[in-house]
């Protein structure tokens, strides 16, 4: 199956910016979309990255893949509906698989489990906690993606209004994006690859001192 995974290039994760300056937050966007692309690929998916700016893969020591690269700057939605009219999913085709490059603690069991749902469904959708879509595969041509807010939300509206069936996909690991400082902690709690390797050799460790726990830079 084909899977599109997003990636902005140019302006990585702003919401990280108090915890992380802007080259590392430059070097972990990579070393997330790095363990991404290796989980997908393990699972059987072939990746497709879709970025914002030239990007080659190759040049990045922590990605070990060498996927396809698609350029396009226009706002997310936009870019990945442009690539859905043209692959026009379930149109004698296969599914085509939206993958965000920011689930970094996704295993390929969960993107196995994913893929296996979305064959039998019109659109399946790993949502992400507090509502948006961290995964999504899409098994008709008609439908189209509305990123940003809930998303979640108003992606099982637009399949459904298109007559389309809904599968949610029910995992922690793929409902789990990181966007915030909070988010950190999930990784190195989750993490088995680069991502959580980074921010451990980058000084960041659990820190339970102020009630929740949370990752601290020693
Ligand atoms: N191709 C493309 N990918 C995008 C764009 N905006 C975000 N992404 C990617 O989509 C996924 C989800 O992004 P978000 O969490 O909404 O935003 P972000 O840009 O990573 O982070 P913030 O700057 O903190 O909002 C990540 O894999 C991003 O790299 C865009 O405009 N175009
Ligand atoms: C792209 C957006 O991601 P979030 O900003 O919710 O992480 C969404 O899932 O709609």
């Amino acid at each position: 199956m084909e899977v599109l995974v997003p990636f902005s290039a140019d302006r990585p994760k702003s919401r990280l910016a108090d915890a992380l300056s802007p080259s590392e937050r430059a070097a972990f966007v990579r070393t997330m979309l790095a363990d991404v692309l290796a989980a997908i690929d393990d699972a059987g998916g072939d990746p497709l990255l879709l970025a914002t700016e030239a990007f080659d893969p190759t040049d990045e020591p922590t990605v070990p893949l060498d996927p396809p690269v698609a350029v396009d700057d226009r706002p997310l939605t936009d870019a990945v509906n442009a690539l859905l009219a043209e692959r026009r999913p379930g149109d004698g085709t296969d599914p085509v698989a939206i993958v965000m490059a920011d689930l970094a603690i996704a295993t390929p069991e969960s993107f196995r489990e994913l893929f296996a749902v979305g064959r039998e469904t019109g659109v399946a959708i790993a949502p992400g906690r507090g509502g948006g879509t961290n995964a999504l595969v899409v098994s008709r041509p008609e439908f189209r993606v509305d990123y940003h807010g809930a998303s979640y939300l108003d992606h099982r509206e637009i399949a459904t209004d298109a007559g389309l069936s809904v599968e949610t996909i029910d995992s922690h690991r793929l409902a789990t994006d990181v966007d915030e400082p909070g988010d950190l902690a999930e990784v190195l709690i989750h993490g088995e690859g680069r991502a959580a390797t980074w921010l451990r050799e980058t000084g960041f460790a659990l820190d339970a001192s102020g009630g929740r726990v949370a990752a601290v830079r020693k």
